[in-house]
């Protein structure tokens, strides 16, 4: 961008000095040549959850006009920690769709903002008639506006197109202290663009410039602006204290016109702040777009934005000095062991797969951890944690250590009943029974790519577990068990009825053990993979052991019906 050559620059030679730039390059040929439908549907990807096509129980339409809509009016950033990028992602995270309007493409990343291009105000006009005649706006969210042209166009647009409300995030300074807009911008901002604003949130550097670069060096400081900027037509005012270093808490101040709320929240210790102002105004559209008042949708807001940055805390991504956060809260689990990389759930797994149970483990005096790392070692091929009187914290705790122990091996580790535990703790699925949470929540859940596992005694239970979304099922009892109270046996014809009608493949549980479950196997039932166990492998002295004999049963007799 540092050798760019001027286009169509009818006010290039002022901005480009404000900019920090020695030239600026705008787009109008250029851009007028791009499909902007393709554009628009790079941004557009990622989609709401909340349009659901039900398999097998018709296509569930919810009307534009009910889908929370907030259409984000700001600069695309090249590093995607803010702008149009962090707004997309904002809305997502909250559950709210976005589209977007785009007022200007920067180049920056994680040390600066190498380059700006702004659009040309009929092209930002031509998105927002493209949005706002076609689709049920709520909010109206407003980041970078590069040019007093453009905040005119915006203005005018928003006359046209009524909506809910409109939310000013009056972008000035980037986090690197990048200045994004000139002075130009910032009568438009008080003449036309506050007095139609439902709130205003600028950051503390921002405040000032607002109010003619007056010092704001406290939170009365900060008081007083809120007053002065709520006097220029908003009806609420957010001043932002992140850079407020004299105070260890970071305090924002909200004003509404008539009370000052200080909204106080603890310092994360992180670098990865790039991108938390427009954040914070996205969620607070978002909020704004599903209903909620001003005042709570600010709360929530904050809280979302903390809960991002110390999640994010320790991300690395980019060199510089200021990284983005991760508002969808999903990367670190990418960096996880291989063993996710390497592959999703192989049905095969099921070949020798064993329960825990707590009440065995104490009477044999051992740690849910030493019963685990026994029974991979001895040759099990999935685990399930069925610890049905563990208190929750124990139990995140104990899957923690049990996960890391079957991923070295190789081993997937899933969670009997708690849907809970295994989001805390990232364990690779479920197994869930009838009684338990339906396997189309769960799935909803845990995502598209954790194991889910559903107890079934019949064929209709398995077909409904399929449709559900499950990837096995779990069928039995096979045998009378003590194991597992008031279980009713199907014997192995029950498991014969489930194993010929699954989708699935299917696993037998229930008082199998050495002794008979090369009698389960050799059935041969189409669909059955493997056998689960439970006192056979942790009521005994030696679980390597057993679990040794029955892997060698198991597999013989596979073999054999193959
Ligand atoms: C592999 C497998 N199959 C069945 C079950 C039983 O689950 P459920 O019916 O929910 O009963 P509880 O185990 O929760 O008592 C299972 N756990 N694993
Ligand atoms: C947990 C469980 N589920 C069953 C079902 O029929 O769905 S039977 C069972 C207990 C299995 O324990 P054991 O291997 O000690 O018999
Ligand atoms: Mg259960």
């Amino acid at each position: 961008m540092a050798s760019c050559t001027f286009v169509n620059s009818w006010h290039s030679p002022q901005v480009a000095p404000i900019l920090g730039f020695k030239q600026v390059r705008i787009l109008t040929p250029l851009f007028s040549d791009l499909d902007r439908k393709n554009q628009r549907h790079v941004f557009l990807n990622m989609q709401h959850s909340q349009c659901v096509s039900g398999i097998g129980s018709g296509t569930t339409h919810i009307s534009d006009a009910k889908i929370p809509h907030v259409l984000t009016v700001a600069g695309s950033d090249s590093g995607a920690g803010a702008g149009i990028q962090a707004d997309l992602k904002a809305c997502a995270s909250r559950h709210v769709f976005c589209s977007t309007v785009i007022t200007a493409v920067t180049a920056q990343n994680t040390v600066g903002v190498q380059g700006v291009e702004i659009l040309p105000d009929d092209v930002v006009a031509e998105q927002l008639k493209s949005v706002l005649s076609d689709m049920h706006v709520d909010v109206v969210k407003t980041g970078m506006l590069p040019s007093l042209r453009v905040v005119k166009v915006l203005c005018q647009s928003l006359r046209k197109f009524p909506v809910k409300a409109i939310v000013v995030d009056p972008v000035m300074v980037s986090t690197s202290a990048d200045v994004l807009v000139g002075p130009s911008v910032l009568a438009g901002f008080r003449e036309e663009l506050f007095p139609m604003a439902d709130i205003v949130t600028p950051n503390i550097k921002e405040a000032s410039v607002l109010l003619g670069d007056v010092p704001l060096k406290s939170v009365s400081d900060m008081r007083r602006a809120a007053k002065l900027i709520h006097d220029m037509g908003p009806r609420n005012v957010l001043i932002k204290g992140g850079d407020l270093h004299a105070s260890l808490d970071a305090i924002d101040v909200f004003f509404d016109g008539e009370e000052f709320y200080e909204l106080c929240s603890s310092r994360v210790k992180t670098c990865n702040t790039h991108g938390t102002g427009c954040t914070l105004a996205s969620c607070i559209a978002a909020e704004l777009a599903k209903g909620s008042s001003m005042l709570s949708a600010v709360k929530v807001a904050k809280r979302f934005v903390e809960t991002a940055l110390d999640y994010s805390k320790d991300l690395v991504i980019g060199n510089g000095p200021q990284g983005p956060f991760d508002p969808l809260l999903a990367l670190k689990n990418i960096n996880r062991s291989s063993y996710r990389q390497e592959r999703l759930f192989n049905p095969n797994d099921l070949l020798v797969y064993a329960v825990t149970d707590s009440n065995m483990n104490k009477k044999w005096g051992r740690s849910i951890a030493e019963a685990v790392k026994a029974a991979v070692e001895g040759g099990a091929t999935i685990i399930q944690l069925r610890e049905k009187d563990a208190e929750t914290r124990e139990f995140i705790e104990s899957a923690k250590a049990c996960l890391k122990i079957c991923h070295s091996y190789g081993v997937p580790l899933l969670i009997n009943d708690r849907v809970d535990v295994a989001l805390a703790c990232d364990a690779d699925g479920v197994h869930v029974g009838q009684s338990d949470m339906p396997a189309r929540l769960a799935r909803r859940l845990l995502g598209p790519e954790k194991i889910i596992g559903v107890s079934c005694k019949t064929p209709e239970q398995a077909e409904q577990a399929w449709i559900n979304g499950a990837d096995y099922i779990g069928c039995g009892g096979v045998y009378p068990t003590s194991t597992k109270a008031n279980n009713r046996t199907i014997g192995l014809d029950g498991l014969g009825e489930v194993c010929k009608a699954s989708k699935l493949p299917v696993v037998a549980i229930g008082g199998i053990g050495l002794s008979n479950a090369h009698d389960v196997m050799e059935l041969g039932l189409p669909n059955l993979k493997g056998v689960a166990v439970v006192s056979a492998l942790f009521d005994r002295e030696c679980i390597l052991t057993e679990t040794r004999n029955l892997h060698s049963v198991v597999s013989g007799a596979a073999l054999l019906v193959k």
